[in-house]
């Protein structure tokens, strides 16, 4: 039988000798990560394996053959392809399935080579995928798991020239380490002046009666509109576009609410909207504006019931997706007149099939999925700045937007605009950076140190802070150590998209904690703790429980920078814990 493993401390004591410790916020918090090179990044790694192997109830280290690498080598600065395991002198292959702006597309090959092949079929884009480290595309192109199996682990970043990520299958990109970013900025105005203007060439008839005069006729009676001021609107999803909508139908005089279970009430406060629940919304409008993503618990939230609950008349604009209504209810909805007009930007399906009921409806007004094709929010030549929307950056379009995020990303940088990984702004970002070096080291040293025909169940991260837990993001610390602890000890490519992933699925717990503690100002972590429970694998239930009785812990201590002592302490059952080791 194993005994079970001795239980050794290691500490690294905060030790502020140095003048990083003393100043960390400051000299860190300069450090970009967008858009330059000398940030300090997070790798994509080169895809080896994907494993096939079933979960298992605790995490095996005997086999932990990987040594620490120094912070040179180590998979926080690497460049393109992860962690120094590709060359430099390889560019790396980006293909764009979709059309996207010119000075995006410049960005692009500034860096790497660039594949612009419209209209792939779905074969075709599995077929030269193999070759791929990246990805671009808009709403028309399906990244499926199909898209991330044929990749075979080349593909290291897709990135998705506009908001909605419903067109990439995110369970498998981060199965398979893919890391996913958006542009979820450049399009809002454009976004929201459509759905404006569906609303009122909706109320107007105006595509009708174009349609009507280009066909020989003048029907004045035919096309008379309805009056949108005093009306009331609902807006459906308080998000970027939402609240930009919001903002423009008050100055026409409308009476707006909106419904977000997410949205804070203070921002809808300061435009003057109230946010109310969703059958209020739905049964108070005249008319409805979405602006929700599509998610599973969105997808036909528009239904049979939900139109019953609608004013008579109550008229739909969506240019968010076509998904979150169910357009048998709504052709339904308008026969019976419940529901008087829709102007529909977006479909269930794209393109709509030909004969498609909804489309060719009189009372509908529709178009091909035009809310972002502006040339101002594609290529960011705006001459506008708009204060009033922190979020809207004037020169960047949606082409460069994602130009950047996908370098970034190749380049082995934390994306600010990650869909699937731990995405934390840009100001959490520079100051959390040295942070996440170190929690990725610790978490490294922690297992390495334990390894010795034991194995983990557990894992605890403690962090020492001054900052009220609201103030404290640990999402990035946590995925930094959780990286740090599997990529030693799993035969599978793990970077920061899938490590959590892997832990669950190798069925590793990790449980945070945060303590409070005096601290300088400005430092947001004081220390970082990482404890692994440890359990010789084959004696499992034995060991869980002499674990409980004799809580064996093993720990790895550090201060936020790499200036302390190691200390080793063993900790035996019984006895106080005492320093073995010093360096
Ligand atoms: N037609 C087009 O070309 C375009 C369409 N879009 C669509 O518009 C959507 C919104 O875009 P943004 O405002 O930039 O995104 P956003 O993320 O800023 O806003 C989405 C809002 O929807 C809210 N939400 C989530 N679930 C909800 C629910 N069940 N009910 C109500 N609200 C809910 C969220 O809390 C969030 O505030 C995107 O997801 C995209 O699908 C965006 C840009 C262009
Ligand atoms: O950004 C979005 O969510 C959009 O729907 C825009 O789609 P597009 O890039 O124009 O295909």
């Amino acid at each position: 039988m194993a005994t079970p493993a001795t239980k050794p401390v290691f500490t690294l004591p905060f030790i502020a000798n140095s003048s990083s410790s003393s100043q960390p916020s400051t000299r860190y918090s300069r450090l970009p990560f967008r858009r330059s090179t000398t940030s300090t990044p997070v790798s994509l790694k080169r895809f080896r394996s994907y494993p096939s192997t079933p979960s298992h109830p605790s995490l095996p280290i005997k086999n932990a053959t990987k040594t620490i690498e120094s912070a040179e080598t180590s998979s926080v600065l690497s460049s393109v392809g992860g962690t120094g395991t590709s060359s430099r002198k390889t560019k790396p292959t980006i293909l764009v399935s979709e059309k996207l702006g010119e000075a995006g597309l410049e960005l692009l090959r500034n860096f790497g080579d660039v594949d612009c092949s419209y209209d792939l079929s779905q074969e075709d884009l599995c077929k030269k995928i193999a070759s791929c480290d990246a990805l671009i595309v808009r709403s028309g192109t399906k990244v499926t798991r199909q898209v991330f199996e044929a990749a075979k682990g080349k593909l290291k970043v897709v990135g998705r020239a506009g908001v909605g990520i419903d067109n990439v299958d995110l369970q498998a990109a981060t199965e398979f380490g893919c890391l996913v970013v958006n542009a979820p900025t450049a399009n809002t105005v454009a976004a929201a002046e459509h759905g404006i203007a569906l609303l009122a060439s909706m109320a107007r008839n105006v595509a009708q009666a174009d349609a009507s005069m280009k066909a020989g006729q003048w029907q004045r009676n035919k096309y008379v509109g309805v009056s949108l001021v005093g009306k009331t609107l609902a807006v459906m999803g308080f998000g970027k576009v939402g609240s930009e909508v919001a903002r423009r139908a008050k100055g026409l005089g409308m009476q707006v609410i909106a419904h977000d279970p997410y949205a804070p009430a203070d921002r809808a406060r300061a435009i003057g909207v109230e946010l109310v629940p969703f059958d209020q919304a739905i049964s108070a409008a005249d008319f409805i504006s979405l602006h929700m993503p599509l998610t599973p618990a969105t997808e036909k939230v528009f239904s049979d019931d939900t139109f019953e609950k609608m004013k008579k008349g109550a008229r739909i604009v969506n240019v968010a997706r076509g998904g979150v209504i169910d357009e048998d209810a709504l052709l339904r909805a308008l026969d019976s007149g419940k529901v008087a007009q829709a102007a529909l930007d977006v479909f269930a399906e794209e393109p709509p099939p030909k004969d498609s009921k909804l489309v060719q409806h009189e009372r509908v007004t529709v178009t091909p999925h035009l809310g972002a094709s502006t040339k101002e929010a594609q290529l960011g030549i705006s001459s506008l700045m708009i204060e009033s929307m922190p979020y809207f950056n004037y020169q960047e379009g949606v082409a460069i937007e994602i130009a950047e995020a996908v370098v970034g990303a190749l380049k082995g940088e934390l994306a600010a605009t990650a869909v699937n990984a731990p995405m934390v702004p840009p100001e959490v970002l520079s100051e959390l950076a040295p942070y996440a070096v170190l929690a990725e080291k610790l978490g490294r040293l922690a297992v390495q140190l334990v390894a010795g025909g034991s194995g983990i169940t557990s894992t605890k991260v403690v962090y020492k802070s001054a900052r009220d837990p609201d103030d404290l993001d640990t999402r990035l610390l946590r995925a930094m150590v959780t990286k740090g602890i599997i990529e030693p000890i799993s035969d599978s490519f793990i970077n920061l998209v899938n490590a959590d992933f892997t832990a669950k699925k190798k069925g590793l717990r990790i449980s945070e904690e945060r303590v409070a503690v005096d601290a300088p100002p400005g430092l947001p972590v004081l220390s970082i703790q990482v404890r692994l429970s440890q359990c010789g694998f084959k004696i499992w239930k034995r060991c869980f429980r002499w674990r409980h009785k004799h809580r064996g812990w093993s720990e790895t201590r550090c201060p936020p920078f790499d200036t302390g002592r190691i200390v080793q302490r063993r900790r035996e059952p019984g006895r106080k814990s005492r320093p073995v080791q010093a360096g």
